[in-house]
């Protein structure tokens, strides 16, 4: 069966609604790519939530709080994203905990916590992911230019 995906409207990005993982380039193999989607949220709709990022050699500015100059590969901020989810899924952590240490935003120093917001305040394939999840939902890997995400919707 092949891996359902959908596009967005504006710039163009892929979501995987079973994984929630969203991707900028057009994925490869045997996958087909439904229309544009719509996400639920009505214009206007504000929802809150809480991410960690792990950003990469390729990210729009590889630089954060923790690192002046960050090398790694996306393979590798991505095999942390990975492992992160896992130690979230399997209880030993929460994500507000494990993004005060290890998140690449300024965000980090409030659990990840980026307060309310709307459509068109975010990156499209951050927001996309985050208003397709249901309150107290843990997203896949989410991709933006800025890095890697885990996104956790608190409200
Ligand atoms: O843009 C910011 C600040 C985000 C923020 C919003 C609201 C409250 C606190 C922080 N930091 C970037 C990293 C980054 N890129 C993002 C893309 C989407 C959401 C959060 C993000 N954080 C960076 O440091 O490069």
């Amino acid at each position: 069966m092949p891996e359902r995906w959908s596009r967005s409207r504006n710039r163009i990005y892929f979501y995987q609604p079973d994984t929630k993982q969203s991707v900028w380039e057009r994925p490869q193999g045997d996958v087909t790519i439904a229309p544009l989607f719509q996400n639920d949220a009505p214009d206007g709709a504000t929802i809150r939530a809480s991410h960690l990022l792990v950003k990469h050699a390729q990210s729009r500015r590889p630089s954060s709080w923790k690192e002046a100059n960050i090398t790694r590969s996306k393979d590798e901020a991505r095999r942390m994203i990975d492992a992160y989810r896992e130690r979230i899924v399997s209880g030993e952590t929460d994500l507000a905990t494990l993004a005060r240490t290890e998140s690449d935003c300024n965000s980090a120093a409030r659990g990840g916590d980026l307060g309310q917001f709307g459509k068109g305040q975010m990156q499209a394939s951050f927001e996309a992911a985050a208003f397709a999840l249901a309150v107290g939902e843990l997203s896949g890997p989410v991709e933006s230019d800025s890095g890697i995400h885990l996104i956790l919707r608190t409200e």
